[in-house]
């Protein structure tokens, strides 16, 4: 039992706060670079083969960050005037990416509900499709985008089997589909399936490096050689364009090596600490759904103490986590976090609640 006698830090805010660990930054020291506008960095395009394979994809491309990823494929996807994009309503894409398929893109996107598991139910998703003989009110649908995992219901996954229904659902209506794949390494070993498998019936999809691999920055975009090739006209024409990147991209290659592995135990230290949470009278913590890496955990609806105020108080004590609702924290493990930590963070909670 780790009693907070001595304040130590724990970083629960999100599995995008890692430090670059001594191995990433040496290959960042040695790393082969060129110009990535003029030519390609050679070490650049050994990280995007080596994503392109592990996603059973044509080709890949690195960009700086999963924001951008998402904003280029959809509108790559919905390449004419009056597209609509298809996504959850409580998506990355369409809730913390500023707008941006639509403000810079003039797409429409048209959500429709994420449910508990993350997913979208398959009938509403086909109901809320718009074809281009349909009704001149309506735009005209291009795309759907799935999330995988679903960081918005605490990094739920999205089974195989819905992925595919909802590619043949895309194909039957001649649309494509784009898959968030921020976590897609926390579902793939989640749910024991390799990630060519979970992503083969996607067009695009957006993976990032920056999350709970570790990389210190970044993201890749993968889908067919056509696909990178008008991904990577655009990632210039938003600025993305940049040069020796390889000194990132050493980084990520280190990621993939090191810390894909370390995944599952990030799932596992994340569901010892719901449980342990769950324990404390005063709090609920829906432990099934604890698949992955995020905890949501849920604190006594006081207006006088809610979540901003528990934060504040657990950062006096060290322990760094974020609200997601009024009575509602949220929890990010990463392969930073100790078994010592959840312990530490534990005994916090116990004494605050
Ligand atoms: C599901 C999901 N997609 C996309 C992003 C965007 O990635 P970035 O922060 O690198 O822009 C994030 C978070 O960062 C995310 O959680
Ligand atoms: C907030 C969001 O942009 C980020 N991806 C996170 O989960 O921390």
């Amino acid at each position: 039992m780790v009693t907070p006698t001595s304040v130590r830090t724990v970083d629960l805010r999100s599995d995008t706060v890692t430090k670059p660990t001594e191995s990433m930054r040496s290959a960042m020291a040695i790393a082969e670079v060129d110009d990535d506008v003029l030519g390609n960095d050679p070490t650049a395009m050994r990280l995007e083969k080596e994503m392109a394979e592990i996603a059973g994809k044509e080709a890949a491309m690195f960009v700086p960050s999963g924001t951008m990823a998402n904003l280029i494929s959809v509108l790559i996807h919905c390449d004419e005037r009056g597209s609509e994009v298809i996504l959850g309503d409580d998506s990355h894409i369409h809730i913390y990416e500023n707008g941006g398929v639509s403000s810079l893109g003039g797409v429409h996107p048209r959500t429709v509900k994420n449910e508990e598991d993350g997913t979208m139910k398959i009938g509403s998703i086909e109901a809320a499709v718009r074809g281009p003989k349909g009704d001149l009110h309506h735009p005209v649908t291009k795309l759907i985008c799935l999330e995988n995992t679903q960081a918005n219901r605490g990094g739920r996954c999205l089974p195989v089997e819905y992925i595919d229904k909802v590619g043949e659902l895309a194909k039957k209506h001649g649309l494509k589909l784009h898959i968030d794949g921020a976590r897609i390494f926390n579902a793939s070993v989640a749910l024991g399936v390799p990630v060519k498998r979970i992503v083969q019936a996607a067009d695009s999809v957006s993976i990032c490096l920056s999350k709970g691999i570790g990389a210190p920055v970044g993201s890749v975009i993968v889908g067919s050689k056509k696909f990178i090739t008008k991904a990577r006209w655009l990632r210039k024409t938003l600025g993305g364009g940049m040069r020796q990147i390889g000194v990132l991209c050493a980084a990520a290659l280190v990621a993939l090596n090191e810390n894909v592995p370390k995944l599952g135990d990030d799932h596992k230290k994340a569901k010892i600490l719901a449980e342990g949470l769950n324990r404390i009278e005063r709090l609920r913590v829906n432990v099934a759904a604890v698949e992955t890496n995020i905890i949501y955990v849920d604190i006594p609806e006081d207006p006088k103490f809610g979540a901003e105020d528990a934060c504040k108080s657990l950062e006096d004590v060290g322990v760094l986590v974020l609200p997601q609702a009024t009575f509602r924290i949220r929890i990010v493990l990463h392969h930073q976090i100790s078994d010592v930590d959840v312990e530490y963070v534990l005994s916090c909670f116990e004494k605050m609640f």
